[in-house]
């Protein structure tokens, strides 16, 4: 199955930009991409990246600066064309994945297989219907449900933490020092990064 990981690389994760400069933000994005193609790849599939702009990474990546309603919905156009096709997409900020989350997400055989990210997104897909198409942003979970329902396409929810939990926002942080020990949790342990207890709540704090 084709399997493409789609990343912002030109000015990325924005809504970060309270705690990590322009750089870091891009060092970082380029340290959860490394964690997601880390288990695509061990769940033996070859993730292809796609950029908006140049990024590091373990396998090659395509610039391609379309934003990513037109870039998936032209993937989705040219590989699910009959019955036969089928594309997944997983997002790049997604560091608590591991082989077994992207085994859960790949296994129904569903038309379209959907992985809700928390607040309403949607945070992988798999596509095997040719008429179905994407809308990101808002609470695209619940337009790709209506999408496919609309389309006829048979349908199938993963139920995953590790899928669900997207990198977003400051509060985000504390889930990747919590639940993983990939390469974005060590990039933010080096970059000063570490888990604070305060009145009963899990957060983060940046010590240097
Ligand atoms: N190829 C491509 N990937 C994108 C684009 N916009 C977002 N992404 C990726 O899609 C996933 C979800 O992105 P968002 O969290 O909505 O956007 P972001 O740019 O990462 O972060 P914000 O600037 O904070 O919204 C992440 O993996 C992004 O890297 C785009 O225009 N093109
Ligand atoms: C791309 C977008 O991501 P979010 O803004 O929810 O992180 C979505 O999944 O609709």
């Amino acid at each position: 199955m084709r399997l493409v990981v789609p990343v912002s690389g030109s000015d990325p994760k924005t809504r970060l930009s309270t705690v990590l400069s322009p750089d870091e933000r891009r060092d970082f994005t380029e340290a959860m991409l490394a964690d997601v193609v880390d288990a695509v790849t061990s769940a033996g599939h070859e993730p292809e990246v796609i950029s908006t702009a140049p990024l590091d990474c373990a396998v090659p990546v395509t610039v391609d600066d379309r934003g990513l309603d037109p870039l998936v919905n032209d993937l989705l156009a040219s590989t699910v064309t009959d019955d036969e096709g089928a594309l997944a997409v997983v997002m790049a900020d997604l560091p608590l994945v591991t082989r077994e989350s992207i085994e859960r997400l790949l296994a129904p055989e569903a038309d379209v297989v959907l992985a809700p990210g928390l607040g309403g997104g949607t945070n992988a897909f798999i596509c095997r219907h040719p008429e179905f198409r994407v809308d990101y942003h808002g609470a695209s979970i619940r337009d790709h449900r209506e999408t496919a329902r609309d389309v006829g396409a048979s349908v199938t929810e993963v139920d995953s933490r590790r899928l669900a939990t997207d990198i977003d926002e400051p509060g985000d942080l504390a889930e990747v020092l919590l639940h993983s020990d990939g390469a974005a949790a060590d990039w933010l342990k080096q970059s000063g990064f570490e888990l604070t207890a305060t009145g009963g709540r899990v957060d983060v704090e940046r010590f240097r």
